[in-house]
C-alpha cells in the first residue's frame, strides 16, 4: 500500500486534553494550543487521545469531538495528526478509526486491550488487524505501553511479519524502557520504512542510538524546543552536547549541583503523571489545561506552588546555553 504522506519523524507531542474546572472538555483553547506547539516549541506533529490526553477516560463521543477539533485547528499548521483509537471494545475502536479517516487525520494508533487481554501475539495481531481494516487508507501505528496495558508481548515479536497481516502498518510507538526489545525492532526491520517512535522521554538519547526515528511524549508539549536541540546535536554527531541536553533537562545525578535545577527529576520527586503534566503545561504555556478527570486527581496545591517557584527560579522560558552544561539560572 502506498501512502502519500511523508514518514512520521522527529518530535510528536502527546497532547493534553484541556478541561474546564468542572471536568468538561475545554475545546476553546485548542487553537491557541496548536499555535503554541508550532511557534513556541517547534513541534508540528501530535498524538491525540493517548495516555496524556486521557483518551481512555473520555466517552467515544468526546474522543470524536477532540480528534475533530485538533484536525480542524491544526489544518495548514501541523504536519501530522495521529489519533489514538484504542479501546476495550473492538467496535468502538473501529468506529473511532473510521471517524479518524473521515475527518482527515494522518494516522491512527492502537494500544493492546487491557482488561480482557490478548495473551499471544496472534490474538493481539487479530485485534489490531480488525481495527486497521476499519480505516484502510490510514497509516497504522501500534502503541506499545506494557506497564499500563499489562500486555507484555514483546514488540519485536509482534512486528515479525506484521505487514502480511496489517498492510497499513507504518510504525511503532514504543513506551517502554526495554531498549533491547526496541533495538531488535529496529534491527530486524531495516528493510522496511517503518517509523520507530520512542515514548520514554527521559531515555530518548539512548533510543536514538538504538535507531529511533522520532519520539512521542508528554514533555514535548513544553520541552519541545530543548529536545529539538538535542535531536539536532545528535544529527550533527555532537554526542557530548546531545548528552548534555538529555542529562541536564531530564536526569542529572542526584549528587550534582545541577540536580537542584533539573526539570524532570525535580518534578518526578514530587510525583509525576498526567495531572502534573497538566499543571506544568499550564504554568509554562499560560494556556489553562484544567484538572484531569477521575480517577486521576488534580495536582496538589503543594505541587503547583513548588513547580511554579522552581520554574521561576529556572527562568524556564529562556534556558541558558546548555553548551556549558549549565542550567542553573538564578538558583
Ligand atoms: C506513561 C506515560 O505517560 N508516558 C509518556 C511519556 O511522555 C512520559 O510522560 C515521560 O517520559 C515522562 O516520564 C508517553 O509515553 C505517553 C504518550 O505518549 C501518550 O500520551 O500517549
Amino acid at each position: 500500500m502506498a501512502f502519500p504522506k511523508k514518514k512520521l519523524q522527529g518530535l510528536v507531542a502527546a497532547t493534553i486534553t484541556p478541561m474546564t474546572e468542572n471536568g468538561e472538555i475545554n475545546f476553546s483553547v485548542i487553537g491557541q494550543y496548536v499555535d503554541y506547539l508550532v511557534k513556541e516549541q517547534g513541534v508540528k506533529n501530535i498524538f491525540v487521545n493517548g495516555t496524556t490526553g486521557e483518551g481512555l477516560s473520555l466517552s467515544v463521543s468526546e474522543r470524536r469531538q477532540v480528534a475533530e477539533e485538533w484536525v480542524t485547528k491544526g489544518k495548514d499548521k501541523l504536519d501530522q495528526v495521529i489519533i489514538h483509537v484504542g479501546a476495550l471494545s473492538l467496535k468502538e475502536s473501529q468506529e473511532l478509526a473510521q471517524h479518524a479517516a473521515e475527518i482527515g487525520a494522518d494516522g491512527i494508533a492502537v494500544i493492546a486491550p487491557f482488561f480482557l487481554k490478548p495473551w499471544t501475539k496472534d490474538i493481539l495481531i487479530n485485534f489490531l488487524k480488525e481495527v486497521a481494516a476499519a480505516a484502510p487508507a490510514l497509516p497504522f501505528y501500534y502503541y506499545h505501553i506494557p506497564a499500563l496495558t499489562g500486555v507484555k508481548i514483546r514488540a519485536e515479536e509482534l512486528l515479525d511479519g506484521i505487514l502480511d497481516k496489517i498492510p497499513t502498518f507504518q510504525g511503532l510507538k514504543f513506551s517502554d524502557t526495554d531498549l533491547l526489545d526496541f533495538g531488535q525492532c529496529v534491527d530486524q526491520n531495516r528493510q522496511q520504512q517503518f517509523a520507530f517512535l520512542f515514548g520514554v522521554d527521559e531515555q530518548l538519547l539512548s533510543a536514538l542510538v538504538m535507531g529511533a526515528t522520532g519520539a512521542v511524549g508528554s514533555t514535548y508539549n513544553y520541552l519541545g524546543k530543548k529536545t529539538n536541540q538535542m535531536l539536532e546535536a545528535f544529527e550533527q554527531k555532537d554526542f557530548s552536547l546531545a548528552l548534555n541536553y538529555q542529562v541536564n533537562v531530564f536526569f542529572p545525578s542526584h549528587k550534582s549541583q545541577r540536580y537542584q535545577s533539573c526539570f524532570l527529576i525535580y518534578f518526578s520527586r514530587l510525583g509525576f503523571g498526567v495531572s502534573q503534566t497538566k499543571a506544568i503545561m499550564t504554568l509554562v504555556s499560560g494556556i489553562p489545561m484544567g484538572p484531569p478527570r477521575l480517577p486521576l486527581q488534580k495536582a496538589s496545591r503543594e505541587f503547583t506552588d513548588s513547580a511554579e517557584a522552581k520554574l521561576k527560579s529556572l527562568d524556564f522560558l529562556s534556558f541558558t546555553d546548555l553548551k556549558d552544561g549549565n542550567l542553573e539560572v538564578g538558583s
